[in-house]
């Protein structure tokens, strides 16, 4: 074993004397020697279906990201590659003369047209995100539509392209002395961007940036309180996605060597949504399976179709049409997707994310200043709620200290909730002061109060069930890093990475799910789950910890477990305030409770006052056993 490597003993698994080559290692190991060879023995007309099969899945390989990680569905992916495409093909077919002075120096060059290429594609896809990013619903596919449309129109009308006609005459691309003039050699620089930005996209998602762009898909909520910028992570997205559109299209522009609007049409972005939906939503390698199934089956139905119903119609769309819904009925997944179901034992990294392997053993992270016990984490002052006309909470305080656990009780619609979501700054208060180590918070974000030191789990878990329960957890901790893409994708955050994911690990041993480590976090029990989102708030260092019903759903054992845990983190200090409506729960554990019945204060004090308190038992009707 290596040195500095911890085996996965911990996890109740034999240490593997060496480490694993991960699927997308054997892939691309069997790929390559393919590829080289590709050129050499395949005819030209199949080496140039190969190039375009290339150049789509680049563009296929934003989608993925953009689609079926992020859960963005864009249209525009034919545009963004046209922009590309253009700039490239206006640049290299320009003269000097034709350009401003200090600009004339681009004229004929690739690597200008390129760089022009992408700097347009980035400032579009900026401008874009930045006004339908924001939104949700239907904003972003409705917006990519519209662009995707007047892009296309624009690219037919501008005089100086070429109009409906476009624009040709390209000459073959020349690279530092090398011409790739044949599309042998376009074969290998096409196949080896394609690679580079497979394993890039796959390094990406293995990382701190590339969790929070999964989180997406686990709703906003989840991923804001545990400090991570859905916004940010959205554009990230969106413009990784138009990168690699505008790459895409330098390399489109000089296969075809001639350019118009027809290739990047709204009809053309469908199309790529379709290879995405058939290689594999959340695939990576599902980008290249579904550019060549794309192209091999439009390919097979023009030879075919003709043969089998004549010539007269174009019966090529209506059949591609059905075999795609045909193909999305019986593989929701892809073939990529389906590929992956038949190999992999555990299904918990659909994006092809860390691999089963050791996990590093890394030096801690550094941890806040706490608090000393007894010190006020949380206070609340004279909080009042309103909804219209019906008041949840009414003149609500109290206080909650270092080394304390606080229970909010009270029947159904008391106004906890709404409470826990103004104490966790999801909510607002209409009147009233929140304060947090003496600093106000009432109308911060939660995002902010999570890097405050403020961490909270879900009355109704908000995990993500086909990542691993590791991946999960880590996304607490994202605070705790601050590689961004560039590091991730060129794999220069290996060291924070591991900071973090032993963090996740640390957490995870603590709450007792150390041995599911590697497992789907959809396939442990409701109470591991609550346990996970315990664990996953402790990732972030709080100081406090806000509960939401944790006892809900768990068994007896579990419960039990689950107060030791509560027991532990108070002796070490930490504040907890929990809302819950399980009795037997509460009074052996807590120090205080506070009783509400309709938004107002009935009862405060220590358990075993409170459950002899007459107005507690009035309005529990019954009492409490
Ligand atoms: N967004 C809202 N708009 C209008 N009324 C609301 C809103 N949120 C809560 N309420 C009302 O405020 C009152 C308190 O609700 P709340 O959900 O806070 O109670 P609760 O104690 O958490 O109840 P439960 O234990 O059933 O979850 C209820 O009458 C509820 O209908």
């Amino acid at each position: 074993m290596k040195p500095g490597v911890l085996s996965k003993t911990s996890a109740g698994r034999p240490a593997p004397s060496m480490p694993k080559l991960s699927p997308s290692g054997w892939i691309l190991l069997a790929l390559v020697p393919l590829l080289a060879a590709a050129p050499l023995l395949l005819p030209t007309y199949q080496v140039t279906l190969a190039n375009n099969i290339g150049i789509f899945a680049l563009a296929t390989l934003g989608l993925v990201l953009l689609t079926g990680v992020a859960g963005m569905t864009s249209f525009g992916q034919a545009a963004f590659i046209g922009v590309s495409a253009y700039a490239t093909a206006y640049l290299a077919t320009v003269t000097a003369a034709d350009l401003p002075g200090p600009l004339a120096w681009m004229a004929g060059s690739p690597l200008a047209g390129l760089a022009v290429g992408l700097v347009l594609t980035l400032a579009i896809a900026t401008l874009l995100g930045a006004v339908t990013l924001r939104l949700s619903g239907h904003y972003l596919p409705l917006g990519t539509i519209a662009w995707g449309l007047s892009l296309f129109y624009l690219f037919g009308n501008l005089e100086f392209l070429g109009g409906h006609t476009g624009l040709s005459g390209i000459p073959a691309l020349s690279l530092f002395g090398i011409a790739f003039d044949k599309a042998e050699a376009l074969f290998y620089l096409i196949w080896a961007i394609l690679l580079l930005a497979v394993v890039a996209t796959l390094n990406l998602l293995d990382s701190r940036v590339g969790r929070a762009i999964r989180a997406l898909r686990g709703g906003q909520r989840m991923s804001e309180s545990m400090g991570v910028d859905s916004f940010r992570a959205k554009m990230t997205a969106f413009l990784v996605a138009a990168l690699y559109a505008g790459l895409a299209g330098w390399l489109y522009a000089y296969t075809q060597r001639f350019v118009s609007p027809a290739p990047f049409s709204l009809q053309a972005g469908i199309d790529f949504l379709f290879m995405a939906l058939i290689g594999g939503v959340g695939q990576v390698w599902g980008a290249v399976i579904g550019a060549a199934g794309v192209t091999f089956a439009k390919q097979w139905l023009q030879d075919l179709l003709p043969h089998l119903l004549g010539r007269s119609g174009n019966f090529e769309a209506i059949v591609f049409g059905l075999l795609i819904v045909l193909l999305m009925q019986h593989l929701p997944g892809g073939i990529a997707g389906w590929i992956a179901k038949l190999f992999e034992r555990r299904r918990h990294r659909p994006t092809g994310a860390v691999d089963d392997v050791d996990l590093p053993d890394a030096e801690p992270l550094p941890r806040r200043a706490m608090p000393a016990k007894g010190e006020v984490v949380l206070e609340a002052k004279g909080i009042t709620r309103r909804f219209g006309g019906l008041v949840a909470n009414r003149d609500i305080s109290f206080t909650v200290r270092a080394g304390e656990i606080l229970a909010v009780i009270g029947p159904n619609g008391a106004g906890k909730s709404t409470l826990f979501n103004q104490l966790s700054c999801v909510d607002h208060p209409t009147s009233g002061e929140i304060r947090f180590l003496g600093e106000r918070i009432d109308g911060r974000t939660a995002r902010a109060m999570a890097g405050a030191g403020l961490s909270r789990s879900f009355q109704h878990v908000k995990l993500l069930p086909s990542m691993s329960v590791l991946e999960n957890v880590a996304i607490g901790a994202h605070l705790r890093g601050s590689k961004g893409v560039a590091a991730a994708a060129l794999r220069l955050d290996r060291a924070e990475e591991a900071r973090l994911l032993a963090e996740a690990r640390r957490q995870l041993v603590r709450v007792g799910l150390g041995q599911y480590l590697h497992a789907e976090a959809g396939s442990l029990a409701l109470g591991q789950q609550r346990l996970l989102e315990i664990a996953r708030a402790l990732c972030a260092d709080p100081c406090l910890l806000l509960l939401d019903e944790p006892a809900a759903g768990l068994r007896f054992l579990e419960k039990q477990a689950l107060a030791e845990l509560l027991v532990r983190l108070r002796s070490e200090g930490m504040a907890i305030l929990l809302v819950e409506h399980d009795m037997d729960f509460v009074m052996g554990l807590v120090d205080r409770v506070y009783v509400m019945e309709f938004g107002e204060r009935i009862a405060e004090g220590p358990p075993e006052t409170i459950q002899t308190n007459p107005a507690v038992l009035e309005a529990y009707l019954g009492g409490i056993e």
